[in-house]
C-alpha cells in the first residue's frame, strides 16, 4: 500500500474530534478538490513508503491509540485495502475511520461492519460534484456521517437540497465544514439559523487552528 504519512494527533474533524488518534495517509485521488489540502499527497511523484497491511496493523498497534483513521489522497483506492479493513476488524478495540471522498462505491467496504465511514459530498466550489455517487448514501449507518465542506452561498443551498432529498439527518450524522480560510463559519451559522437546519453540525478542523495550518503530521 502507498502511504505518504503516518502519525499520531488529536482528531481534528468528525465525531471523535478532539480525541486522541492515528493516522495513516495513503497516496493518490481521483478528484482533485479546488481547495484540496493534501494537494501534495495526490502528486505521482509524491513518495511514499510500500507498507503492506501487515506493517500497517503492527504500527498501529505499536501507538497504543484506540482511534484509527485513514485518509488521502483517497483510501479506498488502494487495491488491499479490503485486506487491511478485514485485519483491522480483528481487532475489537480499534474504532477505525475511514476519510472518503464520495466517488468510490462503498458496497464492497462494509464486510465485517467494523468500520466508520466519514464520507464528503463534494459541493460545487469543489468543482468536483459530477463524480458523486449519491447511491452511496443508502448503504450508511447511524455511526456514519456525510460531511459538506462549504465554500460559499452556492455551497450550502446545494448542501441542504441535498440534505432533504436524501433525508441525510435521518440516516446520519451530518456535518458543515467551511472551506479552510475560504468562508466566515459566521455565514454558515446564520444559514442554519434561517433556514432552521436542525440535526446539523458546524466544526471547524481544530489542527489548524493549533497548528499551521500548512503543516503536516499533526
Ligand atoms: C484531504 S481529504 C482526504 C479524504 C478524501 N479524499 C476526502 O476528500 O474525503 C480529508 C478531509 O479534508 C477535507 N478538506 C480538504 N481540504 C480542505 C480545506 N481546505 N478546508 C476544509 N476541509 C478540507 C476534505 O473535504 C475531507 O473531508
Ligand atoms: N489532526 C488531523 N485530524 C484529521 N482528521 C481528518 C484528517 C484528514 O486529513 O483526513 C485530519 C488531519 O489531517 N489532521
Ligand atoms: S477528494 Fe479529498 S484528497 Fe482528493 S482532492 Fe478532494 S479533498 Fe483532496
Ligand atoms: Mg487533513
Amino acid at each position: 500500500m502507498k502511504v505518504v504519512e503516518k502519525f499520531v494527533s488529536i482528531n481534528g474533524e468528525g465525531t471523535h474530534a478532539g480525541e486522541l488518534a492515528v493516522f495513516v495517509r495513503f497516496r493518490g485521488c481521483n478528484l482533485n478538490c479546488s481547495y484540496c489540502d493534501t494537494m501534495w499527497a495526490n502528486e505521482p511523484g509524491c513518495p511514499y513508503a510500500e507498507e503492506s497491511p501487515e506493517q500497517i496493523v503492527s504500527y498501529i498497534e505499536e501507538t497504543k491509540v484506540k482511534n484509527v483513521t485513514l485518509t488521502g489522497g483517497e483510501p479506498l483506492l488502494q487495491k488491499e485495502m479490503p485486506e487491511l479493513l478485514r485485519l483491522l476488524s480483528e481487532k475489537k478495540e480499534l474504532r477505525v475511520e475511514i476519510e472518503t471522498n464520495g466517488a468510490v462505491d462503498l458496497s464492497g467496504f462494509r464486510n465485517g461492519g467494523g468500520c466508520v465511514f466519514t464520507m464528503d459530498y463534494k459541493l460545487p466550489s469543489s468543482g468536483c460534484e459530477n463524480g458523486m455517487r449519491t447511491e452511496n448514501f443508502s448503504i450508511l449507518e447511524k455511526k456514519d456521517t456525510v460531511k459538506f465542506v462549504v465554500g460559499s452561498r452556492v455551497d450550502l443551498e446545494r448542501a441542504d437540497q441535498i440534505i432533504q432529498e436524501y433525508g441525510l439527518i435521518d440516516r446520519c450524522h451530518v456535518y458543515f465544514s467551511p472551506v479552510f480560510g475560504k468562508i466566515e463559519p459566521e455565514q454558515i451559522v446564520n444559514y442554519m439559523v434561517e433556514h432552521r437546519l436542525n440535526g446539523v453540525r458546524i466544526q471547524i478542523q481544530i489542527h489548524k487552528v493549533i497548528w499551521d495550518p500548512n503543516r503536516r503530521g499533526v
